[in-house]
């Protein structure tokens, strides 16, 4: 499968993301200019930013385990873990609003909680390692096997850990309040840690994996949005200011980005996975020479049907033909236009399906077997008549002024369906194909005729060859 992720961007879609991201730096940088100007006071917009960010997080850190799963590329494990960080503090900040806008953030006007630092840190952290481990493997693709085994759950485990150990510690061992802290704790010089590593992360992004594959750009886009995002914040973070909504939206951007790309490589998985599975159904039921279907497919529709039937108390009928002399055929002609003779007799065959339900199979070498569901002996006979027909009209020569013909026997169940099976019905049919070669070829037999005429059965089949009842 294509992992889109992977692939290497046109150059137009390189020019427009460079281009996206110099008027998100412009329109940021505008934004400051305005910082403080106040805009119409939106009560409901900080909590649906943050839910939205919860929700996009959440579902970006899920479809990058799901990547992860899919493509074993070990990057794409930190990098989940990245969002996943910013997904729970996203739903602390929820959580914690309690009426004032302040709280949506994690950073308040002057000061920044520790919660916040500890997650812009974590976020910007984990991509870092992200893409340390990218450009590591791209160099030495055998580290991801190295990496994807044994060592994998306690790395998965590490941040976990490492949030647990942090609360533990904030709030001597009160977890659920060190969670819901929303106090301002710690002053501007984590503030401006933070903007350090958001910028860091960018330049780092852009450096170890200058390359132009999707997950590359798009993560530039996020990164440099997290940055501004940050910026805004630092700067000045009072509710319902241009500052604050411009640094509301930024964080929207950064976090919708990526996953827009994973949703489309998703859809590109189904996709594929829609197709491969056509493909492969396509090549398991199907004939590779003749194009109809195979044994296998008629084993298993033909039991199938039976059910149907037995069900619904409807008869079924099935048909065996063969083509007459084939050996000779071949030896005559060769196997090149034997196969072709096989080809054209299958396909003249299925062209002749017209109900739904009936089909025709090819049952191994020369025979070949067509189930009818809901048919009579008398509907039964006359699509032999049909088919035995359509096989004249293709006039294949078979030397002599001879042409290539069939011989068909057929038979069909009327109950009682418990004492029957698809076998017994398959034998029926096979024995009336039996009698129509041994009477000359050429013809077409029904089972039924053969059940009448006991006296006739007896002299055809001798002990131990079954007979019909
Ligand atoms: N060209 C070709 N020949 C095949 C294929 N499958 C089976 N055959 C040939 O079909 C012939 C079947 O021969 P027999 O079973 O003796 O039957 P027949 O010569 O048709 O004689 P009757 O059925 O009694 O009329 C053999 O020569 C097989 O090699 C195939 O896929 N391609």
């Amino acid at each position: 499968m294509n992992a889109i992720l992977h692939q290497t961007v046109t150059s137009r879609l390189r020019w427009t993301t460079r281009i996206l991201m110099l008027l998100l730096a412009v329109a940021s940088l505008l934004a400051m200019l305005h910082t403080t100007q106040p805009w119409p006071q939106l009560a409901a917009f900080a909590p649906a930013v943050a839910t939205i960010v919860v929700l996009s997080t959440t579902t970006t850190a899920l479809l990058l385990l799901l990547q992860f799963k899919i493509q074993k590329q070990f990057f794409l494990l930190p990098l989940a873990g990245a969002y996943a960080i910013y997904a729970l503090a996203a739903i602390t900040s929820l959580l914690s609003m309690h009426g004032s806008p302040d709280h949506a953030n994690p950073m308040t006007s002057d000061t920044m909680s520790n919660w916040g630092a500890y997650w812009q840190f974590g976020f910007c952290g984990f991509i870092i390692i992200a893409m340390a481990f990218r450009k590591a493997t791209e160099s030495f693709p055998q580290l991801n096997r190295i990496i994807l085994g044994k060592n994998t759950v306690p790395f998965m485990l590490t941040p976990l850990l490492g949030i647990i150990v942090y609360m533990l510690a904030l709030n001597a061992g009160n977890l659920f309040s060190a969670i819901m802290s929303s106090s301002p704790i710690v002053t501007a010089p984590l503030g401006w840690g933070s903007w350090i590593m958001a910028a860091a992360t960018f330049v780092l992004v852009r450096a170890f994996c200058s390359d132009d594959k999707l997950v590359t750009i798009f993560l530039s886009i996020a990164a440099l949005s997290h940055l501004c995002h940050v910026s805004h914040l630092l700067i000045d973070n009072t509710p319902f200011s241009a500052n604050w909504y411009m640094a509301h939206l930024l964080s929207l951007f950064s976090f919708t980005t990526l996953l827009a790309v994973l949703i489309l490589q998703l859809s590109q998985f189904t996709r594929d996975l829609a197709d491969s599975h056509a493909y492969l159904m396509e090549k398991a039921h199907k004939d590779s020479l003749t194009g109809i279907y195979n044994r296998g497919y008629f084993d298993e529709t033909a039991e199938l049907e039976w059910r149907r039937a037995q069900r619904n108390g409807t008869p079924i009928s099935l048909l065996m033909l063969d083509i007459d002399h084939f050996k000779g055929y071949n030896d005559q002609f060769g196997h090149v236009k034997g196969d072709k003779c096989l080809k054209k007799i299958a396909q003249a065959l299925h062209a002749n399906m017209q109900r739904p339900g009936d089909f025709v199979a090819r049952f191994g070498g020369e025979e070949f077997v067509v189930l009818l569901p809901a048919t009579t002996a008398e509907g039964c006979h006359a699509m032999a008549q049909k088919l035995h027909l359509a096989v004249q009209k293709l006039k294949i020569s078979a030397g002599d002024h001879r042409r290539v013909s069939v011989s068909i026997g057929h038979a069909t169940w009327n109950g009682p369906y418990e004492n029957g099976s698809i076998n017994e019905l398959l034998s029926q049919a096979d024995l009336a194909l039996y009698t129509a070669k041994r009477l000359g070829r050429n013809r077409i037999v029904r089972y039924e005729d053969l059940a009448h005429s006991l006296a006739w059965s007896k002299s055809l089949f001798p002990p131990g060859v079954m007979s019909p009842q």
